[in-house]
């Protein structure tokens, strides 16, 4: 197929285009690399612009036919869109409207979206199926449930083909450390704690030790990046072979503790860095972990990498190799 990937230069979008690259799909990249890096576009080509223009969106859609759009491009920071909301909906919201509108003009029929487990803010069931309450308390989260609604009222006026992934955190790095996650002052939990272990911070923080969870913590599903890449891929492949349009939450079923997460850390790493333990951040639920029956019965998709210990060693892995390469 030949594919539009918004944000294919960050995170997880690099992931995904790698492996759409193996399955043997036309890519083009757009991308203005402000939390994103050309070397991590392992397929296709890249087209460097901003959403916010959509100009230059007309320009990169004119004439080329495309036949499918994933749109990751995003700000992705809980905490920073409590303090600056508007960047958030400049970027997350507005800027999907923006590529909509694109879209409908030059009747690009599959569209994939990444949506986010923030959309649920703070749920009432430990498990959160995909017809839990839609309620998010953040920014972020309500930018993003913005988007769901334009997809969803668009494809059902003009016939867009749409799946919705709802991703729960996501961590961990290609296995073979040709890419990860390289944003810099990074401020997921993960990342962060590869970090001090690998000395490039001293310590860190726990923020939030009374949460009404098994040792006080926040407690999160995390899903491999491999896992969660081959999730788009699928949805790509049931798409085009005429499946419906869908809305699929992306996780394990299984949550972790901030601490068990930093023990994990300490323990694959060997190095026993200094936590601190202090308030609660502004906007953290206390537990978020996804059903996942609706993707694995709409999609057959199932996790190769569901360990904790995997997901943590690949980030750790990638994190010695990126210093490396900076350094
Ligand atoms: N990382 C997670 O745990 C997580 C969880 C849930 C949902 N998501 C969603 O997944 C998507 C990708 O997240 P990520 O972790 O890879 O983040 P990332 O910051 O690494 O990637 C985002 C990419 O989009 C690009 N970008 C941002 N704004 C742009 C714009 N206006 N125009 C063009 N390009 C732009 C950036 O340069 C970057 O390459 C986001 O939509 C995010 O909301 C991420
Ligand atoms: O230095 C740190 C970093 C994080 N945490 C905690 O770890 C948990 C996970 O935090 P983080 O890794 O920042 O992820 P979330 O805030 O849960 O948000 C992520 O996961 C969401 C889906 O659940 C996505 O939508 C977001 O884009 C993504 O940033 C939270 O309880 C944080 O308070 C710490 O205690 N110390």
């Amino acid at each position: 197929m030949k594919v539009l990937v918004t944000g294919g230069a960050g995170y997880i979008g690099s992931h995904v285009v790698r492996q759409l690259g193996e399955a043997g799909h036309d890519i083009t990249v757009f991308d203005n690399l402000s939390t994103g890096y050309p070397w991590a576009i392992l397929s296709g080509k890249l087209v460097e612009g901003d959403l916010g223009d959509p100009e230059a969106i007309d320009r990169l859609m004119e004439g080329q036919n495309f036949e499918a759009v994933l749109h990751f491009a995003a700000h992705i920071v809980v905490p920073e869109s409590v303090e600056n909301p508007l960047k958030y909906y400049r970027n997350n919201t507005r800027n999907t409207l923006n590529l909509l509108g694109a879209i409908e003009k030059h009747k690009i029929p599959r569209l994939v979206f990444s949506s986010t487990a923030a959309v649920y803010g703070m749920p009432d069931e430990t498990v959160i199926s995909e017809a839990s309450p839609l309620q998010p308390i953040n920014p972020y989260g309500a930018s993003k449930l913005m988007s769901e609604q334009m997809i969803q009222d668009f494809a059902a006026a003009s016939g867009l083909n749409y799946t919705i992934l709802r991703y729960f955190n996501v961590a961990g790095a290609d296995l073979e450390g040709r890419i990860g996650q390289a944003t810099p002052e990074a401020t997921h939990l993960i990342k962060v704690a590869c970090e001090c272990a690998n000395g490039v911070r001293d310590g860190m923080k726990i923020f939030g030790t009374d949460y009404d969870t098994r040792d006080g913590t926040c407690v999160r599903d995390y899903i491999h990046v491999e896992d969660l890449a081959k999730a788009h891929i699928m949805a790509l492949a049931h798409m085009a072979a005429g499946g419906g349009s869908n809305i699929l939450n992306c996780g394990y079923g299984t949550g972790f503790t901030v601490k068990e997460v930093v023990d994990v850390v300490k323990k694959l790493s060997g190095v026993d860095f200094p936590v601190e333990l202090v308030d609660r951040r502004p906007g953290d639920p206390g537990a978020l972990v996804a059903a996942n029956d609706r993707i694995k019965a709409v999609l057959g998709w199932e996790p190769d990498h569901a360990e904790l210990e995997t997901i943590v060693r690949s980030a750790l892995n990638w994190e010695k190799i990126w210093q490396g390469r900076k350094s």
